[in-house]
Formats: C-alpha cells, structure tokens, sequence
C-alpha cells in the first residue's frame, strides 16, 4: 500500500452516554438532511435496524425538518413480514417515523416475493428511484463484524464488498445469524455525503479496535467500511 492508497483514519465522536450520543448525532443528522433540502427538492437517509440505533430514532423523529420532504430507507433487511419483530422496517415506523416525521418518505428493502433472491431486482428498482448520493447512511456493527446486513464469510459477500458489482443492494443468507436478508452493497453504503457508525457498549468499542488492527474484510466486512478512501467514516460510540 502506497502513501497515496493509505486510507483516511475514522473520525471518533465518543460521548459520556448513550443519550448525548443520540442527541448530538441526531443534529449532525438534522444538519446534513437540511444541507441536502437547500440543493435539492428531496433529501434521503438509509438508517439500519437493530437495538443500538433506538434513541437515536427518537432524538431524529422529534427534530425540527421538514419530513415531507424526506425519504428514509434501510442499510439491510431482514427477510421477514414488515410487522415481525425482527423486522427492521418496523422498528423504523415505530421510532423514528412513529411521532412527527410520520410524513417522511419510507423506501422499503423488503418485497412480497418469497426470498431476497426472488426480490432483488424489485429493491434494486426502488434504490435506483432514490436521487444518489443519499445524504446521510447510519450504520451498525454486530459483535462478528458484520455491518448493515454484510456478514462474515457470507457467500455474496465477494460481490457486495466489491466496488465494480455495479448492484446497489444484494441478497445474504449469514451463516450466523437469523433470516435471509437484503442489505445494501459496499459501493451503495459509501455513496453518501456523510457516511456514520453507530456504536455502543465496552464490548463494540474491543470489535472496532479489533476491525481497525486487521484487514481481513471476509472475516469483519466492516473493515471494507473503515479501510477505504472514498468516503470519510465518522464512528459515534458512548459506553
Ligand atoms: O442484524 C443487524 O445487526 C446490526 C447490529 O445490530 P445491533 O442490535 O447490535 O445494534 C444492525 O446494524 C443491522 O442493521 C441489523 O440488521
């Protein structure tokens, strides 16, 4: 790796506790939505699912924006009816889009088709609606190293990690975790103006450091997110 391929380290936000953190993200997230509505009609934000970004929904969904004007979709998706618990579109109608910004665009990952397999081309549609880049991406991490739903040793993972897959999302079946999934790819996940991780706990922070030491995207994917150039990585965390 020459100087010029070096990437650019994460900018680390840490804060005393988890509610600073939702609240401070949630204006850095109010602020870059409104930087988008002064250069277009319509300004756009993938969020993930998960618990972590739960306060962080709320601190969003009671903020001052012009939600009519806003489209939210998804990093990933459980293949899973949009009202199981496990669903991560319902977590987002019930926090984040549950009180003031119910009037917010929402761009589901999941279809009606029995598998993501049998869905991808109907996501794929509805991404290439959205107006790229998006304005902001939030993403998680799970203890693995996975993030949105880009899982380690995943089989589709060699084409969603790749920047020439020329798809914005992909299906994964992860060999660890629950449920078929759709998740964005690596391209689409860093084609925004403001890319963030969204992290919590002792035990997140020792996988983050763990992802950072090493460059082994196929064994912690989100190493493709913080080991890259092409957009810079903002990392939230509180204990
Ligand atoms: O399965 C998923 O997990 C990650 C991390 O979730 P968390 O509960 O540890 O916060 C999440 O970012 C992703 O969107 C979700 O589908």
């Amino acid at each position: 790796m020459t100087h010029a391929d070096t990437p650019a380290p994460p900018i680390e936000h840490c804060f005393e506790d988890r509610d600073a953190l939702a609240a401070d993200l949630a204006r850095t997230v109010t602020s870059t939505l409104l930087d988008g509505l002064s250069r277009a009609p319509r300004a756009t934000l993938a969020v993930s699912g998960g618990s972590t970004p739960v306060p962080f929904f709320r601190a969003l969904g009671t903020g001052d924006l012009p939600w009519a004007r806003i489209d939210v979709t998804l990093a990933d998706e459980r293949w899973v009816a949009p009202d199981h618990d496990d669903s991560n579109e319902r977590l987002v109608r019930e926090t984040l889009l549950g009180g003031d910004a119910a009037g917010a665009g929402f761009i589901p990952l999941k279809t009606s088709a029995p598998s993501p397999e049998a869905g991808a081309r109907e996501c794929e549609e509805r991404l290439r609606g959205l107006p790229w880049p998006l304005d902001a991406v939030i993403l998680g991490m799970g203890s693995d190293g996975h993030t949105a739903s880009l899982f380690p040793h995943a089989p589709a993972l060699a084409t969603a990690l790749d920047p020439d897959c020329g798809s914005l999302c992909i299906p994964v079946t992860p060999e660890t975790a629950p449920h078929a999934r759709m998740s964005l790819t690596l391209p689409a996940l860093l084609n925004t103006h403001r890319l963030i991780l969204h992290i919590t706990g002792a035990d997140k922070w020792d996988v983050y450091q763990q992802a950072l030491a090493g460059d082994d995207a196929f064994a912690m994917p989100v190493r493709a997110v913080l080991h890259q150039r092409h957009t810079p990585v903002h990392v939230y965390w509180a204990p």
